[in-house]
């Protein structure tokens, strides 16, 4: 339970005013990112991808993956959600949802300022959901490179509500709600990918130690078999099929994500990304194939498309 609260109250939550924090990253970091998240597993030597983790040709600085990105929303809470106010089992906690906007290419290495708010609060009756927003600056530029909107799905945390109406708070109007409609046609593009058995061991490197994701016991308390995958990283990988088939490999061409985690992913597990071209929009759903499930959906606008496209 969280510790400074004996009892769920949202305006206590409501009124508190996040810290500013720094997060500083190198290339090693980006390396590491995305080989976690699957780059160059199948071949090590594929030409879209070695520049992810590679000084491919000469190339004076690493390419960052654009879902690098939702990094700095959990590196700018290091006190996790232990928040005033806010009383949960951390062992029910999920991903729920992540939406990402990119105003700037991501360097290969920074030093950031992160500005955090509480961007929504939910009671859904049986959990709560918790929406943060988190704007990163490079320190040094002062420019805004991206903004974070992680939602927390809260089980059992739910019911708190004083008045008979749900509680419902949101910072953002409604129609910047990311919501997603699978088209009905064929699906512009498949792509299939293996997550390995230490998928979740080797992405937890990037900075997300929940042991969900690693300690056996602890996923049976939260009702898994074993561990399963993050949610940030079943995104990592949906994304990079993305930049590899639609943006052929370029991941500056990436503007805004939006995904909703649907079902847990086992690590191990093969993902099937479905992707439709709207436009400048890529909708896209990923399935487990094994279990015929659908674990992620949500949508990628892009700036422009690639010339070979
Ligand atoms: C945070 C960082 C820590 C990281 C942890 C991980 O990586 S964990 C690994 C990665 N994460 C995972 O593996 C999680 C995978 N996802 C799941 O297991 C399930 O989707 C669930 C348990 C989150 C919700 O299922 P359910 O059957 O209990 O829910 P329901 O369909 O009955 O809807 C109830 C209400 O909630 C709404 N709502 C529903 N879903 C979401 C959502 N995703 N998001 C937001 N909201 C959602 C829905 O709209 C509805 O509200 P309405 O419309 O009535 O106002």
């Amino acid at each position: 339970m969280s510790s400074d609260a004996s009892e769920f109250d949202p305006d206590r939550i409501e009124s508190y005013k996040f810290p500013e924090t720094t997060y500083t990253y190198s290339e090693r970091d980006v390396a590491l990112y995305a080989l976690g998240i699957g780059a160059c597993a199948r071949d090590a030597v594929d030409v879209d991808q070695l520049q992810f983790v590679y000084h491919e040709k000469g190339q004076k600085f690493i390419q960052v993956l654009p879902t690098f990105a939702a990094l700095f929303s959990l590196g700018s809470l290091p006190g996790g959600l232990d928040l005033p106010g806010l009383k949960f089992d951390p062992r029910l906690l999920l991903h729920g949802q992540q939406y990402i906007e990119l105003y700037k290419p991501l360097p290969s290495n920074a030093c950031l300022k992160n500005t955090v708010s509480l961007a929504g609060l939910h009671d859904k009756g049986k959990a709560a959901i918790l929406e943060i927003e988190t704007k990163s600056y490079d320190k040094d530029s002062g420019a805004l490179l991206c903004m974070n909107r992680t939602t927390a799905f809260l089980r059992g945390a739910g019911g708190f509500s004083k008045s008979s109406h749900p509680y419902s708070y949101s910072n953002y109007p409604k129609d910047k709600v990311p919501s997603v409609k699978i088209p009905k046609g064929q699906p512009f593009v498949v792509f299939e990918d293996c997550t390995q058995p230490s998928q979740a061991l080797l992405y937890r490197l990037s900075g997300d130690y929940n042991p969900l994701h690693s300690d056996p016991t602890f996923a049976k308390v939260a009702g898994f078999t074993r561990p399963i995958l993050h949610g940030l990283c079943t995104l990592g990988f949906s994304v990079r099929a993305i930049v590899k088939c639609i943006c052929r490999g370029d991941p500056n061409l990436v503007k805004c994500i939006s995904g909703r985690f649907l079902l847990h992913v086992y690590p191990g597990e093969t993902l099937l990304t479905e992707m439709w071209l709207e436009g400048l929009r890529v909708i896209y759903q990923t399935k487990v194939k094994e279990r015929s499930r659908t674990v992620l959906s949500g949508y990628v606008d892009l700036h422009g498309l690639s010339s070979s496209l």
